[in-house]
């Protein structure tokens, strides 16, 4: 995924005039000194950060084969920078991927840090980022089994409305063995840094 990709030059002015649009609505002067490049700035920015809506990101995922690779993978800490959907506010925080692989079946590590961040760049809630992810891996890599947590800070909770500093918001999917299976799920969850709340 390239950091600066090719732009439609008809969709870059129509995002110029619309962010212009808003520093006028909101009763700013868009011609003074200090805002004269912005709507340019945020149309290059916003094309950036919502790149992934034109991609699939689970193509990211190639396949490798590993003769006998049946052990557990596990990806933690993968940095997500992601933009609330309801506020168009930024979330961010960490993603962990465990992946339990069938017929030898693997991808490269970065792979997966490749897939948060094709999903991360599209207007996105939380949990639906959480499953996209999940999903991604179960229909490519068909392993046995598949868990995501996500770990976030959302900019639309803290500097604004509820004001929750330091509230987080954790969510995870579980595909395969993983649902099937609560002792596994429990096992691999723990390993994720997420603990299911005791029943009872
Ligand atoms: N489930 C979920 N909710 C989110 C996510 N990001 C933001 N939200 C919530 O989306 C909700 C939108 O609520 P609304 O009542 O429609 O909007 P609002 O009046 O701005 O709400 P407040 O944020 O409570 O002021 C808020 O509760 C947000 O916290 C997310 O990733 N997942
Ligand atoms: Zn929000």
């Amino acid at each position: 995924m390239d950091e600066a990709p090719d732009v439609d030059p008809q969709r870059l002015e129509r995002i110029r005039r619309a962010v212009r649009e808003i520093l006028e609505a909101v009763g700013e002067d868009p011609d003074r000194p200090g805002l004269r490049e912005t709507p340019d700035r945020a149309a290059r920015m916003l094309v950036e950060i919502f790149a992934g809506v034109h991609e699939e990101p689970a193509d990211e995922l190639t396949l490798t084969y590993e003769e006998g690779a049946e052990d557990l993978v596990v990806v933690r800490d993968i940095p997500l920078h992601s933009m609330c959907e309801h506020h168009l506010l930024p979330f961010m925080g960490r993603v962990h991927i465990a992946y339990l692989p069938a017929g030898g079946r693997l991808t490269g590590l970065s792979k997966l840090a490749r897939l948060v961040q094709g999903y991360a760049r599209r207007p996105q809630v939380q949990e639906r980022l959480t499953n996209q992810i999940a999903d991604a891996v179960e229909a490519r890599l068909r392993p046995r089994g598949v868990a995501v947590v996500i770990e976030a800070e959302h900019l639309c909770m803290i500097m604004r409305g509820a004001r929750a500093e330091g509230s987080r918001a954790v969510t995870m999917a579980v595909r395969g063995l993983y649902e099937r299976d609560p002792a596994e799920r429990t096992a691999v969850l723990a390993l994720l840094g997420h603990r299911e709340p005791r029943r009872g």
